[in-house]
Formats: C-alpha cells, structure tokens, sequence
C-alpha cells in the first residue's frame, strides 16, 4: 500500500488548547505523524512519496472562498499587529447573534466567525501545513484514480471537523471530503465516507448532508457527552436529496471491540448496499483504549480486525488519517488497519 506524507506537517504545532479552563500543550502535536511513518516503514508496507501539488482548485471545491483567503492571510495580518502567540479566537456568533450577516472586518471578528472552537490555533507555519495535508490526501486519491485499489494518506493536521467555511477540533481542511469531491469530479457517481474516528466527523457530514452522491457513515462518542457535543445524533439521517445518506452510531463511553464493532457491521451493510464506485475512510485511531482524551476501549488486535472488515467490502478503499493522541500507540494501530485491510497482519 503507498503512503504520501509530507514534512511540512511539522509547520504546524499549536502551543496552546484550552482544556478544563487551562491552557495546556496541544495533543494534535508532530510525533503524531512522525510515529505513524515509523511505523510504516518499520512494517514496510509499500512505498512512501511526497504529495503531489494539485493547487486551491480541489480545496475550493469544498471550502467557501472567503474561509481560504481569511486562513491563507490570517497569519500575517496577527503578525503586523505585533502578535507572536498561537492565534486562538474567543468570541464566536452564538444562537440569535446575526451568524450570516456582514462578516467583521476586525482579525478577531473574522477569527470568531470562522471558527466553532478554541481547538485550532493558527500558527505562523499553518497555512503551508493544511495546504499540504490537503495534496497529500489528493496525491493518494490520484493513486487510485489511476488504477490501484488502495492508498493512505498521512495527513496532519487531521480535517474531519473542518466545515465549509469553519475550523475548529485540530482541523482546517476537511481532506476526506476534498478527495470525495475530487473522485465525483472524475466521474464517480457515488462515494461512501466511513469516518471511524472517537469523534464524529461534524464537518464532513455538514458538508455532504443534503446530497445523495456520498453515503456518510460515522462511529463515535455520543455527542450527548462527547466533543463535538452538537452534532452527531442518531437522528441525523441527511436532509433533501441527502435523505437516508447519513448515518450516525453514537456509542456511550467505555464501548469495546464488541458494541463498536456491531456499529461497523451495521455501517458495512449499508456501503455495501449503497454500492459506492470507492470508499473513503476518515482513519482516527483515539477510540484506543488509552487514548488520553477519548473513552472507548479498543486494543491494538481490533485495528487488525478493523481493516479486514473494511476490506471485505471490496471497494478501491482511500485511508486519510483524522485522529489519535495516544502517541505511543497510534503507529501500531493506525498500521494494523492497513495491514488487516492487506490481510498481511
Ligand atoms: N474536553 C474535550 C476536548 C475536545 N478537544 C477537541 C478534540 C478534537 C479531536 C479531533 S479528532
Ligand atoms: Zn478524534
């Protein structure tokens, strides 16, 4: 299986996130990446290149325009008014503040509006870090569009919490839902997104939720008590034309291999009826058992048994890692996917 990874990853390391009412250091940190290559290459799973540069066209034909202009200059413009800090906004336009009315002009204004939580600091490198986290999920995309049934994706910072014109969850941009959106633009009709990370995946499915063409399927910690708390529900079936193309599994915390894997199962049934022309997994590895701040319960063997689940669909199958904080861990179980897809573990 080929991975394509790119060192500007590490352009991105935010200082700073406020948990419990403090600011501590961020757990979307480098190592995160760099033990997954480890891995990789310690596994040799296959080969493992640099992204290609496919440009803003692809980014754009998910993300609002404005959001890219504000996140490609937001840097420089906290830099000329004499900030060196991790850029981190603070007021947001809550329920019955004007959400859709003229955007402010004010940095901090635009930070607010372009942002659902304090969990995606800017920093001077993060521009060309998303940027590239976005062609290295396109150069793994092109992969299977010319012709091999599977490839993954590197990619930090992770994207699935990434909306349209939002960031916020470690996520900037949404690369599951770019590489979608580029194999329907190449003439697939329908594309199925199963996003097994802890957290449900608020921005992919906002993203996809009134069409018909992407099947959403998400596995994660009930939003009743788990970040991102207000999206993610059971009930969430699509709206329109996407009716009946979501589908949630909120799990209570502490769910193991057994209820999880019953929410795959059920997951599996419906990509396969759906019949997708490929299938894109948002790979977040934090529903581990010692994930410092997730609460599920699974061990390193049921990745393996993950993958060879997901390979039982027999879909040309695009691997785009989202999350993983238990950094000891994340090389071994973000692999053992891969490898039980291969069957080679
Ligand atoms: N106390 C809850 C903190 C949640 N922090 C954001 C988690 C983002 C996960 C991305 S996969
Ligand atoms: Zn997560």
């Amino acid at each position: 299986m080929l991975t394509v990874y790119s060192d500007d990853h590490r352009l991105h390391f935010g200082q700073s996130e406020l948990v419990d009412g403090k600011l501590q250091p961020c757990f979307e940190m480098p190592s995160r990446a760099d033990t997954v290559l480890a891995r990789v290459r310690q596994q040799e799973i296959g080969e493992v290149i640099e992204p290609k540069d496919f440009g803003l066209e692809p980014i754009l034909q998910v993300h609002d325009a404005a959001y890219v202009e504000f996140l490609k200059g937001a840097w420089d413009r906290w830099a000329a008014d004499g900030h060196s800090c991790d850029m981190l906004p603070s007021t947001f336009p809550a329920r019955r503040l004007r959400r859709d009315g003229p955007i402010p002009t004010a940095l901090h204004g635009q930070l607010g509006h372009y942002c659902f939580d304090t969990e995606a600091p800017i920093t001077a490198g993060t521009w060309q870090a998303v940027y590239s986290s976005a062609q290295v999920a396109l150069t793994a995309q092109d992969h299977i569009r010319q012709g091999a049934n599977t490839a993954f994706a590197l990619c930090r910072p992770p994207g699935h919490h990434a909306g349209s014109d939002f960031m916020g969850g470690y996520c900037f941009f949404n690369n599951a839902a770019i590489v979608t959106q580029a194999f329907l633009d190449q003439g697939a009709k329908r594309v199925a997104i199963l996003d097994v990370d802890y957290h449900h995946g608020n921005g992919t499915q906002e993203l996809f939720y009134e069409r018909s063409d992407v099947l959403f399927a998400s596995i994660h910690g009930d939003p009743l008590v788990e970040y991102p708390y207000y999206l993610g529900h059971a009930d969430e079936r699509g709206e329109g034309e996407g009716t009946g193309f979501n589908h949630n599994y909120p799990l209570p915390h502490g769910t193991g291999w057994d209820g999880w894997s019953a929410a795959l199962d059920d997951a599996c049934r419906k990509i396969a009826a759906y019949a997708p022309d490929a299938l894109v997994i948002s790979l977040g590895v934090d529903t581990y058992k010692d994930d410092p701040i997730s609460k599920f319960k699974l061990d390193s063997p049921d990745y393996i048994r993950m993958g060879q689940r997901i390979a039982a669909l027999g879909l040309p199958t695009l691997f785009i890692m989202e999350g993983g904080y238990a950094v000891e861990a994340i090389g071994v179980n973000a692999v053992n996917v891969l490898q039980g897809y291969e069957g080679a573990a």
